[in-house]
């Protein structure tokens, strides 16, 4: 188990080494367009979890979309006190 800030600071350190295999230096290297249509196809997957699947399904599909959150915050510069500042 890992927390916001804990697969935040492990994304960093993949944007940054880009070790082999990983699957976020892929989608970093794909780019905005790509990462933008997952966190839209988690959305979609999270909503329809929570709606008729039940909440293990959900927990699952929304720590999926937290990722590719992430993810897309890391491809566009951001940082966490960028996105804080406007909770
Ligand atoms: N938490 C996640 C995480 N959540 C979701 N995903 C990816 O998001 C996608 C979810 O896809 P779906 O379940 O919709 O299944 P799918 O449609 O078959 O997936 P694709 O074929 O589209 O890739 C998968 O590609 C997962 O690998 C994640 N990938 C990585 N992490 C964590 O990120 C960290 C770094 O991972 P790497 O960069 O791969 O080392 C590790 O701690 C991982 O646990």
């Amino acid at each position: 188990m890992k927390t916001f800030e804990e697969l935040w600071a492990e994304l960093n350190e993949k944007a940054r080494t880009r070790p082999e295999g990983s699957g976020t230096v892929a989608q970093l290297d794909a780019g905005v367009h790509a990462i933008g249509k997952k966190l839209v196809e988690e959305a979609a997957e999270s909503w329809m979890a929570a709606e008729h699947e039940g909440k293990d399904a959900a927990a699952e599909e929304i720590s999926q979309l937290l990722y590719h959150a992430q993810v897309l915050m890391l491809a566009t510069g951001l940082t966490l006190d960028d996105v804080y500042a406007h909770l």
